[in-house]
C-alpha cells in the first residue's frame, strides 16, 4: 500500500531521514518506535507531503506521489492524527467531525452528516456530540482527533502518539476504538511511546534511529533485538 524508497529529508546539515526504505502492506498495523527526536513525526510529514523529500520516492497504492500536495494525498486516502489535538474548540464535537466528513468525503452534505454520526458512534463520542470541543477531557480529545481523521475515510491512517498522557484504562479504551477502525478496513501506521499498547495492536514494529529503520519485524522479535534494547529501551545488550 505504501512504499518509501531511499527517502531523505534533511534540514540544512541535519539528516533527520537518511536513505530510508519502508513498506507497509494493506491490512498492516505498523508500530513505529524510536527515541525523542529520531525523526518519527518528520517521517509522517514526508509521507503526507507536508515536508517535500530531499531525495527518494514515496509510492501509495502503486502510484508515485512524491510530488503530490498534502490535500491531494488526503483525497487519495491518507489520513493522520496530530500529537497535540487542536479541534475547533468553540464548535461542538459533532460539528468538528462533520467538517472533516465534508472535507474528506465525496458525497452529498446529507451523506456526510450520516457518516459523521457513524464516526461519532464508532469513536465512543455519541454522549458528547453537542459538547463544545474545548470542554473535553484528554481521552475525549484523543477520541475526537481520531474521529476527525476517520471521518476523511482514510485507507491509510497515520497515528502520532495518540495514547500519550492517558492512564492505562483510558489507553485500553482507545485501543479498542483503534482496533474497530482497523477492522473496518484501514491500514494503520502508529508512532507511539506507550509500548504495551503498541505491542497489543501492531502486526509489525519498526524502530527509527539515526534517520534509518534499524530493526523491523514481529513485535516480540523487535523488542528482543539487542540494538533496540540498547538505543531505545535503555537496557544494555
Ligand atoms: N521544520 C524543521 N526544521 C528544522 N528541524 C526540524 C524541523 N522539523 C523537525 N526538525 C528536527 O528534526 C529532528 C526530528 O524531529 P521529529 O519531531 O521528527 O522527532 P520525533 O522522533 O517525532 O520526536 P518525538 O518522539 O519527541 O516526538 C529534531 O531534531 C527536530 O528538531
Amino acid at each position: 500500500m505504501l512504499e518509501l524508497v531511499s527517502v531523505r529529508r534533511h534540514f540544512g546539515p541535519l539528516k533527520v531521514i537518511d536513505d530510508l526504505d519502508l513498506s507497509v502492506a494493506k491490512g498492516d498495523v505498523l508500530g513505529i518506535l524510536g527515541p525523542n527526536g529520531a525523526g518519527k513525526t518528520t517521517l509522517f510529514n514526508v509521507i503526507l507531503g507536508v515536508h517535500p523529500v530531499s531525495a527518494g520516492h514515496v509510492r501509495f497504492e502503486g502510484r508515485d506521489i512524491t510530488r503530490k500536495r498534502p490535500w491531494s494525498r488526503c483525497q487519495m486516502g491518507i489520513g493522520r492524527t496530530y500529537q497535540v489535538p487542536k479541534p475547533f474548540s468553540h464548535m461542538s464535537v459533532f460539528e468538528n467531525v462533520l467538517v472533516a466528513a465534508v472535507s474528506g468525503g465525496q458525497g452529498s452534505i446529507r451523506a456526510s452528516r450520516d457518516w459523521a454520526v457513524e464516526v461519532v458512534e464508532l469513536t465512543g463520542l455519541a454522549h458528547r456530540m453537542e459538547r463544545p470541543a474545548g470542554e473535553l477531557s484528554l481521552l475525549d480529545l484523543k477520541r475526537l482527533e481520531l474521529a476527525k481523521a476517520v471521518a476523511c475515510r482514510p485507507k491509510l491512517l497515520l497515528l502520532d502518539e495518540i495514547a500519550g498522557g492517558l492512564t492505562d484504562m483510558e489507553c485500553d479504551e482507545l485501543l479498542e476504538i483503534i482496533r474497530g477502525v482497523h477492522r473496518q478496513g484501514a491500514t494503520i501506521v502508529w508512532i507511539e511511546h506507550v509500548i504495551h499498547a503498541l505491542r497489543r495492536a501492531a502486526t509489525r514494529l519498526a524502530v527509527l534511529y539515526g534517520g534509518k529503520i534499524i530493526s523491523s519485524g514481529t513485535p516480540d522479535a523487535v523488542l528482543a533485538d539487542p540494538r533496540v534494547r540498547e538505543v531505545y529501551l535503555g537496557v544494555e545488550a
